[in-house]
C-alpha cells in the first residue's frame, strides 16, 4: 500500500491519497493493509494542510474483499477476543471527507470499505458485490447495513443473499455511487474533486460531513435541529465572513480554516 500527500497549489487544498496495492491478491484486505490504511488516515487527519482524502486501488480491483486466506482458519474465540474487523470501522469514523475512487472489483470488504467513505466515484469497469454468502459467511464490515441504506432493502437483500455483482451503471442508478467516469480519468477526476473540497473551509467541510451523516443516525427532526445548531455556529468563523465577502466582492474566497 502506498500513501502520499498531494500539496495544495495556489487555489485548491491539500489531498491525502491512499492507493491499495496488493496486485497478487486483487488488493484483498489483510490485517496489515487495514492497519496501513488507518496509519495513513491518522496522519492525514492530523495534517492541517490536508482537507480531503482519496482511497483508490488498481484498474482491476479496488479491493476483492477481506483476505480469505487470512480468515479461513480463524475460530470463533479468535474473532471474538481480537474483535476481528472492528479496526475497519475507524475508516467510517474519520472526520475529514474521504472519497472512494473505485475501478474493477469492489467486493465483500472492498465494497464495505468503499461504503465507509463519504462518497464513491466509480469507473465504468467497477463491479460491486457482497459475495460473502458464497463463502459460508455474511458481510462483517457493515455491508448488510450500509448497502441497505444506499440501495434499499430489495436490492441489498438480493445482493447479499445471492452474491450477485452490480455493475457501475446499476450502482449509479441505485444510489450507491455518485458518478461514473471513464477508467482512464478516474484518479484525476477523484483528485480534482478532492482538491476542490480541500479548497473549501476545512472545518466547515467537516461540519457538512458530520451533518449529512446525522441523517443516517437519527430522526428527521433531530437531524434538522443538529444542522441548525451547526449552521448558527459557522457564523462564529472567519471563513463565513470571508466566503460571503468574497461573493459580494466578486472574488475567489481565501479560506483560513478558522
Ligand atoms: C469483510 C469480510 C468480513 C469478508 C469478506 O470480504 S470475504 C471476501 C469477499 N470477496 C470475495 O469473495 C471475492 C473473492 N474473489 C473472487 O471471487 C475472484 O478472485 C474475483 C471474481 C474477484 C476475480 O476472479 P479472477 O478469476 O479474475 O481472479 P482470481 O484468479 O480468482 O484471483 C487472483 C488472485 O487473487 C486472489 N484473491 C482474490 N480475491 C481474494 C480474497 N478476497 N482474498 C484472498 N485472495 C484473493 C486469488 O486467490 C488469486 O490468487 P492465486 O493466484 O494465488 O490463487
Amino acid at each position: 500500500m502506498t500513501y502520499e500527500t498531494i500539496l495544495a497549489d495556489t487555489r485548491d487544498g491539500g489531498v491525502g491519497l491512499i492507493t491499495i496495492n496488493r496486485p497478487q491478491a486483487l488488493n484483498a484486505l489483510n490485517s496489515t493493509v487495514v492497519a496501513e490504511i488507518n496509519t495513513a488516515l491518522d496522519g492525514f487527519e492530523k495534517d492541517a494542510a490536508i482537507g480531503c482524502i482519496v482511497i483508490t486501488g488498481s484498474e482491476k480491483a479496488f479491493a476483492a474483499g477481506a483476505d480469505i486466506k487470512e480468515m479461513q482458519d480463524l475460530t470463533f474465540p479468535q474473532t471474538y477476543l481480537d474483535d476481528f474487523i472492528t479496526a475497519w470501522d475507524r475508516v467510517a469514523g474519520r472526520r475529514k471527507p474521504i472519497i472512494a475512487a473505485v475501478s474493477g472489483f469492489a467486493l465483500g470488504g472492498g465494497c464495505e470499505l468503499a461504503m465507509m467513505c463519504d462518497f464513491i466515484i466509480a469507473s465504468e469497469t467497477a463491479k460491486f458485490g457482497q459475495p460473502e454468502i458464497k463463502l459460508g459467511v455474511l458481510p462483517g464490515a457493515g455491508g448488510t447495513q450500509r448497502l441497505t441504506r444506499f440501495v434499499g432493502k430489495a436490492k441489498a437483500m438480493e445482493m447479499c443473499l445471492t452474491g450477485r455483482m452490480m455493475d457501475a451503471e446499476e450502482a449509479e442508478r441505485s444510489g450507491l455511487v455518485s458518478r461514473i467516469v471513464p477508467a482512464a480519468d478516474l484518479l484525476e477526476d477523484a483528485l480534482k474533486t478532492a482538491r476542490g473540497i480541500a479548497g473549501m473551509s476545512i472545518p466547515v467541510a467537516m461540519m457538512v460531513k458530520e451533518s449529512v451523516n446525522r441523517a443516517y443516525e437519527t430522526t428527521l427532526a433531530e437531524g434538522v435541529r443538529f444542522e441548525r445548531r451547526v449552521f448558527h455556529a459557522v457564523f462564529a468563523t472567519a471563513d463565513q465572513k470571508e466566503g460571503m465577502s468574497a461573493f459580494v466582492d466578486k472574488r475567489k474566497p481565501d479560506f483560513k480554516d478558522a
